[in-house]
């Protein structure tokens, strides 16, 4: 069956329709990882959003039980140059096609990813409408006008109860703004006891899990929709070690002080360099992110950048100089890869360690010890 896809400039794209043939309006955004679909489909930070991949052939070696990000894909829509419908694999148990029927989501290939790619560079992300109906292109302008973003997408894909993974080691608490299983499955490797709980947990709902050590989850949408957890960060901030990762990363930023704004196209890949800038080391990163924290706003906080991204300068990592917190763009976890910067899991459980030993000492009366995180 015949699809379209219409951008917000006018921009059409005829190709065919794979997956659900339903309707689906979003912002459309390019990845341009070579492997890993399975994983973007449902990461949870790309609900709402129409996504291509530049890689030409997705879905080659099908869908398999492991590799989610969540326990349904969160994505509006798929765009590729071809899918395969005949995937090779041991692991594979269903086709792409299959995965995207079975959760309603429109795919549509055939369609010149490349020149869509090139026009979201030069214009910016911007709305699309994917459709198999055969009205006019006048009416599904009109449509596409009308459709606005949605408005707090974080809170759509959080847990709406807290669950717990029970571990033998350090007690985390993860916010859920829309956390990649990767994330979860880093910690638990580590023997991590794990609670996540919903979007909007209060401060004191926190401290009753009692943790060693607070995560501050990924998540679709602009972080200043999420505004109220910027007091819940603020309060815990310096009383629990803290860790943000992409959404968290931004929401950690936000409630220092610093602010955020879109970039044109954002990095959305598995293949984004960015320097470490303690050692000068170049980690190759996977990231999915349209915001990014404003360089010029940190020079007034308590922050320190840590990390910038190599392609266009923008911030990577920062860490709080008094408290034991910090927080990266980019995803550690990586999920499909690469795992250069998976040794961030192992910086919190560090900080958490001196963290509690600096308080046990503070609390022995020690005066001779040098505080590892001074009190403001
Ligand atoms: N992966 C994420 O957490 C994305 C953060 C935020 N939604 C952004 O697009 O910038």
């Amino acid at each position: 069956m015949k699809a379209r896809l219409l951008l917000e400039d006018g921009t059409l794209f005829e190709g065919q329709a794979f997956g659900s043939e339903r309707e689906s309006a979003g912002e459309v955004v390019f990845q341009t990882g070579m492997t890993g679909y399975q994983e973007v489909l449902s990461d949870p930070s790309y609900c709402g959003q129409l996504v291509t991949m530049t890689y030409p052939l997705i879905g080659n070696y099908g869908i398999n039980r492991d590799d989610f990000e969540a326990i349904r894909p969160w994505i509006h829509g798929f765009i590729v140059r071809k899918h395969e419908l005949a995937p090779s694999n041991w692991r594979s148990s269903m086709s792409l096609d299959a995965l995207l029927k079975q959760h309603e989501i429109p795919g549509i290939s055939g369609i010149d990813t490349r020149m869509l790619t090139r026009i979201l560079r030069q214009h910016g992300t911007m709305k699309g409408l994917l459709t198999t109906s055969s009205q006019s292109l006048a009416s599904l302008q009109e449509q596409l006008h009308a459709i606005s973003p949605l408005s707090n997408p974080a809170a759509l894909v959080s847990t709406p109860q807290p669950y717990r993974s029970p571990g033998a080691k350090e007690r985390i608490v993860v916010v859920d703004f829309g956390c990649k299983s990767g994330i979860i499955r880093e910690l638990i490797t580590r023997g991590c006891d794990v609670t996540v709980v919903p979007h909007d947990t209060t401060a004191d709902q926190i401290r009753r899990f009692n943790p060693d050590g607070i995560l501050l989850s990924n998540g679709p949408g602009d972080p200043k929709d999420v505004a109220y957890v910027l007091p819940v960060i603020r309060e815990l901030l310096g009383e629990i070690p803290m860790f943000g990762i992409c959404l968290g990363h931004q929401l950690f930023a936000l409630a220092c002080g610093a602010d955020c704004s879109k970039l044109t196209f954002g990095h959305r890949g598995s293949n984004h360099p960015v320097k470490h800038l303690e050692t000068g080391r170049c980690l190759i990163t996977s990231q999915n992110h349209s915001y990014a924290v404003v360089d010029a706003s940190v020079a007034a906080t308590d922050l320190t950048i840590t990390h910038i991204n190599n392609n266009d300068g923008t911030i990577e990592g920062l860490q709080h100089n008094y408290y034991p917190a910090f927080s990266v763009q980019f995803h550690p976890e990586a999920s499909p890869g690469p795992y250069d910067s998976n040794a961030l899991f192992d910086q919190f459980l560090d900080v958490i360690h001196r963290f509690q030993q600096t308080h046990t000492l503070n609390n022995s009366q020690d005066k001779g010890v040098e505080r590892l995180y001074a009190e403001k």
